[in-house]
């Protein structure tokens, strides 16, 4: 939300998530591919919005994001791991967008 580029990016991965997916269906590519998007994850890339150089303009929402941060919580990574594997082993799945929030956990966005 507090970063326009780096949410729009999100949202192309999505749509190419989604279309990949459907090509590979339609023209039997033999692969799935699915999106798998956690809320906060505790990694280095939490740590970019205290560094201007990495928000540019947008350096002064960072409270905003911090807030969010406190807000919604910060998942551990092995809690994206299961997700991951879940997403493997699935093969059913495909074109599908795994959530996974400290709320609901582990969860699919049907669009
Ligand atoms: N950590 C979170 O809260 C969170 C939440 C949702 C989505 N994500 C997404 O998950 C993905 C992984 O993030 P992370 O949390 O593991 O962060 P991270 O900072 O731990 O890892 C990011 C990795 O990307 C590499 N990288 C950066 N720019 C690159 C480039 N131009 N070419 C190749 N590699 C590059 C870095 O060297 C680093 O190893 C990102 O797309 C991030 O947006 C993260
Ligand atoms: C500091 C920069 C790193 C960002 C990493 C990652 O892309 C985070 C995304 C959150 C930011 C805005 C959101 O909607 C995303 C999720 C907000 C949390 C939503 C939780 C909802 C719930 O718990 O139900």
């Amino acid at each position: 939300a507090h970063c326009p580029v780096y949410t729009a990016s999100k949202h192309g991965v999505l749509g190419f998530t989604r279309s990949l997916a459907e090509a590979s269906r339609l023209g039997n590519y033999g692969i799935r591919i699915n999106a798998l998007c956690p809320s906060f994850v505790n990694t280095a890339i939490l740590d970019t919005i205290n560094h201007e150089e990495n928000l540019g303009n947008f350096y002064q929402f960072k409270d905003g994001v911090k807030n969010l941060i406190k807000v919604f919580g910060v998942l551990e990574p092995s809690v994206i791991a299961d997700g991951f594997v879940q997403l493997l082993e699935d093969d059913s799945l495909n074109g599908a967008v795994m959530k996974i929030t400290t709320t609901k956990g582990v969860h699919f966005e049907n669009y």
